[in-house]
């Protein structure tokens, strides 16, 4: 009963300090309140939104603004950006603020709030053994409510890509797309073969570290794992002091970097809080044409249209939505639903991978204030006032001070196979006021777990598997955009998996035992999982069902629109990213990504779409549009030319052709 009320007290006093810091924002920081240099809504800024544009993007998250500024790169070309959720919040600016951007309470509005069904053999800890998924509802997308770990995999995971025959995807081909967006601004990495310099995205150390952080890189060398300054580099194997996706130490989303330079374009419109609803199709011959989007803003519905393209970036959840919701998809399944049937494409929604960790394990660290954490956490709010413009523990980030690479009996160094999470805070750290509460921990476990140890110091290690081999999918809960899709990720559903995982958590154990963390006095938490409690702590056994109860999203969902080979009937787009069988629509954001690539999903999203931003003003130019999205069973064959259609007041067409304005968009727009 204390405990549930000091749980309340501390959420209240988070949430009051919340309010209060929010206020002293405009105060402390008016450089970042300086709201003419951020996106507006195209109405909002007093002008109309267009009938037709050249090119819209669905989704303004970490591919959606890239795609918005590459392709309103050419003054003649017009993209409309429409975006379900409003502006970035001033919270999403603050690393130490990441967790309260999601999960119920603080991160509400911002966050679309999915949730899995209930998985058979994992999250058994979890409320309805259901998995949190949060999804970014914002400009930014998710990339303005992540961990901002900067991240991009193995090489090999992208040479992967092009031995499946996705020519272009290898990772020669896409590395310098990776360097494209980025300004790499950690000093001794800016001359690295590996790195950009000068891009929009900004990549730095955090701010702050806390005290513990050392510790975990010279315990990793203990055992023999090197400390490695860039993961994404050489070699991916080693410790590394987590880079993030930061701007003079606060967040830098895809919003930050990409549309806020390009809000201005005249060419560029973009519409926030408007929700799309579907991809309008139309069937001439046998040649299905994606038309336009059906939104909602405010209540009210709209239709615009695409002279050139329909362009998906909706995230993994989404886009398989969309694309099902429009009559996209597997036809049983559509048919079930009620959805007409556009295109039979039975890949939609399937080859759903996430990466997973076992969560849970807390470590007690006996040196009183070597790890801060809990001091920081607790206190990161009111830090968050007072040090804001100062440096500080708002500058940090206790999920991932450290990212270990290491290769289990499983793999090879060159392609480690775990992730560890080396983080100075723990479930016990805030007493459950967010952390258990994001995550969806039962208040049984957590009382028997954490409450003995709240507020103590303690630390984490979460292992997470990089190459899962457990596939789910996404399905349509009904007919509407408006509910919720099926999310069935089927975590560890492979013993395989659960023994990856085994292997981490023996790893993070044996992170305690080296003389570094002995000399912190490190100890294992030793309450156990309920459903756990008749296996040895120590026992392989025990860190399998406690994989099974506490098992956590790294939320990297992607492959639900699958990249593939034309003869690969589960392939939704080809390695042009363009769907199969409709002619002017493309999917580009992870869903694309064939399999999960071995680290965070962020990089290698903005990766792909400017890479797609490449390939589609590289398909602008040509006078003939060959139809290859066409189904494998289909021949491929020559389509009407895409007309060269721009901003029609300016009668320019960006390679000096003239201007054909599309009959069919022409006659929608009449009839609007
Ligand atoms: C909590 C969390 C922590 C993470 N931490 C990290 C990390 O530290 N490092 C890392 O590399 N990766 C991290 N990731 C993963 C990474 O952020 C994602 O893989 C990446 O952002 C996916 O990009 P996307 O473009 O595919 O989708 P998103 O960025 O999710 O963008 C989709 C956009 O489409 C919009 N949208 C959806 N449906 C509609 C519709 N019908 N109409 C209009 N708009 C719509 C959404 O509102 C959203 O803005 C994290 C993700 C989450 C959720």
């Amino acid at each position: 009963m204390l405990g549930w009320l000091q749980t309340l007290l501390l959420r209240w006093f988070i949430v009051a300090f919340v309010s209060f810091n929010t206020l002293l924002i405009p105060w402390l920081r008016p450089d970042l309140v300086v709201q003419h240099e951020r996106p507006q809504d195209v109405q909002a800024a007093g002008l109309d939104l267009r009938d037709v544009y050249d090119y819209i993007v669905v989704g303004s998250g970490s591919a959606g603004s890239v795609l918005a500024n590459r392709l309103s790169e050419n003054a003649s070309v017009s993209v409309l950006l429409v975006e379900a959720g409003g502006g970035e919040s001033l919270r999403s600016e603050v690393p130490a603020a990441f967790i309260t951007m999601s999960g119920p309470g603080y991160g509400a509005a911002e966050d679309w709030a999915f949730e899995t069904e209930p998985q058979a053999g994992s999250c058994g800890a979890l409320h309805g053994c259901r998995s949190q998924w949060p999804r970014g509802k914002l400009l930014g997308g998710s990339s303005a409510i992540n961990g901002m770990l900067y991240i991009r995999g193995n090489r090999r995971d992208y040479d992967g890509w092009r031995d499946m025959g996705l020519s272009g995807w290898g990772y020669d081909d896409v590395l310098p797309y990776f360097k494209k967006s980025e300004d790499m601004r950690i000093p001794e990495l800016q001359d690295s073969p590996y790195h950009g310099v000068g891009g929009p995205l900004t990549v730095e150390h955090y701010k702050h570290y806390a005290g513990i952080t050392e510790d975990f890189l010279a315990a990793g060398r203990e055992l023999g794992v090197p400390t490695n300054e860039d993961v994404n580099g050489e070699s991916q194997f080693g410790f590394m002091k987590s880079h993030g996706t930061l701007r003079e130490g606060l967040r830098c989303s895809t919003a930050k970097a990409f549309l806020r330079p390009a809000a201005k374009r005249p060419n560029l419109h973009i519409t926030m809080d408007s929700t799309v609803l579907k991809v309008l199709t139309e069937r001439e011959d046998d040649v299905v044409q994606a038309t336009g989007v059906e939104f909602v803003k405010h209540g009210q519905v709209h239709r615009v249209l695409a002279a050139r393209e329909v362009i998906l970036s909706a995230g993994a959840v989404q886009s398989p939505q969309l694309l099902m919701v429009s009559g996209i998809g597997p036809a049983e399944h559509l048919k079930q639903v009620g959805v007409p049937v556009v295109v039979d494409l039975p890949g939609v929604g399937e080859n759903l991978q996430d990466h997973v960790g076992a969560a849970g394990t807390a470590y007690l660290v006996g040196v009183p204030g070597k790890t801060s954490a809990a001091l920081e956490i607790a206190s990161f709010e009111s830090a968050y006032g007072l040090t804001y413009g100062l440096g500080g523990p708002s500058f940090g980030w206790t999920f991932g001070e450290v990212m270990g690479f290491i290769a289990s009996k499983f793999s090879d160094p060159a392609y480690p196979d775990l992730q560890l999470f080396l983080a100075s805070a723990s479930d016990a750290t805030d007493a459950g006021a967010i952390h258990a509460r994001a995550m969806g921990l039962t208040p049984e476990v957590f009382e028997t777990m954490y409450r003995p140890v709240a507020f103590q110091d303690t630390y984490s290690c979460v292992p997470q598997i990089l190459r899962p081999e457990s596939r789910g999918h996404i399905r349509l809960r009904s007919a509407s955009m408006l509910d919720p899709p099926v999310i069935q990720p089927n975590y560890l559903s492979t013993q395989r998996d659960v023994d990856l995982l085994v292997e981490g958590e023996k790893f993070c154990r044996r992170l305690l035992e080296t003389k570094t963390m002995q000399a912190l006095n490190v100890t294992l938490n030793p309450r156990k999982f309920p459903a756990c409690s008749h296996l040895d702590i120590l026992s392989d056994e025990y860190v399998a069902c406690q994989a099974r109860q506490y098992t956590m999203t790294i939320y990297h969902p992607v492959g639900t629109c699958r990249m593939g080979r034309p003869d690969d009937a589960q392939a939704v787009v080809d390695e042009r990213l363009r769907v199969r069988g409709v002619r002017g629509l493309r999917v580009v954001d992870a869903s694309v990504m064939p399999t999960v690539p071995s680290g965070n999903t962020n990089a290698p999203t903005i990766m792909v779409a400017e890479k797609a931003a490449d390939l589609i003003k590289e398909d602008a130019l040509q006078p003939e549009v060959v139809l290859l999205g066409e189904l494998g069973d289909r021949p491929a064959r020559a389509a009407k030319a895409t007309q060269c259609v721009s901003d029609n007041r300016s009668g320019q067409c960006p390679e000096g052709r003239p201007t054909r304005t599309s009959r069919r968009a022409n006659e929608r727009a009449e009839e609007l």
